[in-house]
């Protein structure tokens, strides 16, 4: 028998290999504690180790190892033999499992992950990525342009239909629901579904641009399923999916109903401040992103860059990260959204680039003259962007754009 005690899981001479999968903490000890001594517990709790010396007379070796502290950075390295292959809620169970409410630490946060391949390939990866851009839009170099009617909740179908309506023929290319609309008696899923789609094709017969709706599937797993089926069915190019709420398991399951349909999906983080608003403590926006890519989303919110209405980590590093290469998995497509209006468009675009959609609710809806204009004046906005045209000069041609201009300048809303 061999006595495992949680000092057995630090080991700051061991180098990771390429199969491992080494995640980077934020660690704050328990007030009596060290932090090799925390940091060995994070390994131990997380891998095959628990707060007691276990008696063992046979066990594969699946320990994480504790191999480098740096101040309150601690990195772990843990065998790739931990690993169910392509099952992203037993990878967090072990990387952001009990060790999140452990007492042994005061605080503590996964900060980032390096996926070796063979973990990262046994996932999906998403179908589309950027290419929903060439594909499914022809936007040319343009960012993607969407819109959310709102109010988020209460419009019944016919007037959310409208509002759709009008934006697209202001020129926004993609019509999204919101996060906490889905399948409710003032506007039921089904007649949602079938009654914008029908606004979409109006839409694009009457733009000759090409336009797409993205519906709301989030619920039980099952009704998630039939969801897709149905919009599937009736031509969308995408749905959406708040992946936080709904969990990565159930995502993973709406991937591959997503495949069969060659359907791409939206991630809305909904509920991700939850995980990575203190800075010290949860998992961070960049690790849920880097989930979000594994299990195979198209694109996903990843904040304003500072300029908008949500709090935000890093925008700009979890964009290209998203981009990056990662064993030939498709990159995903960055939205930015929150608080964002015709006027943030400049700047916005100088921080995150053109390689995004850009999503604007209010900033829309709220154009005194109405959907209709606030998507000429977001159109407006990102046209001139791109053609290096300051919006100052572009809205004497575009009174819609001078409007938005006008009421809200430049200013980043709360
Ligand atoms: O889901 C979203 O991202 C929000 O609905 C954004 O809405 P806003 O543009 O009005 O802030
Ligand atoms: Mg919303």
């Amino acid at each position: 028998m061999t006595g495992i005690t949680y000092e057995d899981f630090l080991d700051l001479s061991y180098e990771p290999s390429d199969a491992d999968l080494v995640c980077e903490f934020h660690v704050e000890p328990a007030a009596d504690m060290e932090i090799e001594a925390a940091a060995s517990r994070v390994a131990s709790e997380s891998s095959n180790g628990t707060w007691a010396e276990l008696q063992v007379e046979e066990c594969v070796d699946l320990s994480a190892t504790a191999c480098d502290i740096d101040g309150s950075r601690v990195t772990v390295a843990y065998p790739d033999a931990l690993f169910e292959p392509g099952n992203m809620p037993q990878v967090l169970s072990c990387i952001a499992g009990n060790i999140m409410g452990m007492k042994a630490v005061e605080r503590i946060r996964l900060l980032d992950c390096r996926w070796p391949e063979g973990l990262a390939t046994s996932f999906p990866g998403p179908q589309f990525g950027s290419r929903v851009r060439d594909e499914i839009f022809d936007a040319g170099d343009r960012p993607i342009l969407a819109t959310v009617p709102k109010p988020k909740v209460g419009l019944p179908t016919k007037e959310h239909v409208r509002v759709g309506r009008e934006a697209w023929l202001g020129g926004i290319d993609l019509l999204k629901d919101d996060e906490n609309l889905t399948d409710q008696s003032f506007n039921p899923y089904e007649d949602r579904l079938t009654e914008s789609l029908a606004a979409r094709d109006e839409a694009e017969e009457a733009t000759g641009e090409s336009k797409s709706y993205l519906v709301n599937v989030t619920g039980p797993t099952h009704d998630m399923l039939e969801r897709v089926d149905r919009a599937a069915e009736e031509g969308c190019e995408y749905v959406m999916v708040d992946v936080v709420t709904t969990g990565w398991g159930a995502v993973q399951t709406v991937r591959d109903a997503c495949e069969s349909h060659g359907v791409a999906i939206h991630a809305h983080r909904a509920m991700h401040a939850a995980f990575d608003r203190i800075e010290t403590h949860g998992v961070s926006m960049r690790v849920i992103a880097q989930l979000a890519r594994l299990c195979g989303v198209d694109q996903i919110h990843t904040g304003t860059a500072d300029l908008g209405k949500l709090a935000n980590e890093d925008t700009v590093g979890i964009n290209e990260w998203l981009y990056s290469d990662l064993y030939g998995l498709r990159d995903v497509l960055p939205v930015a959204s929150g608080g964002l209006h015709p006027g943030l468009v400049p700047e916005l675009v100088s921080r995150v680039g053109t390689n995004v959609c850009i999503q604007a609710g209010g900033g829309i809806h709220g154009h005194p003259g109405g959907t209709h204009d606030g998507a000429k004046a977001l159109r407006q906005a990102t046209d001139a962007t791109v053609a290096g045209v300051s919006l100052e000069e572009y809205a004497t041609d575009y009174p819609e754009l001078a409007v938005a201009m006008e009421k809200w300048g430049t200013e980043t809303p709360r």
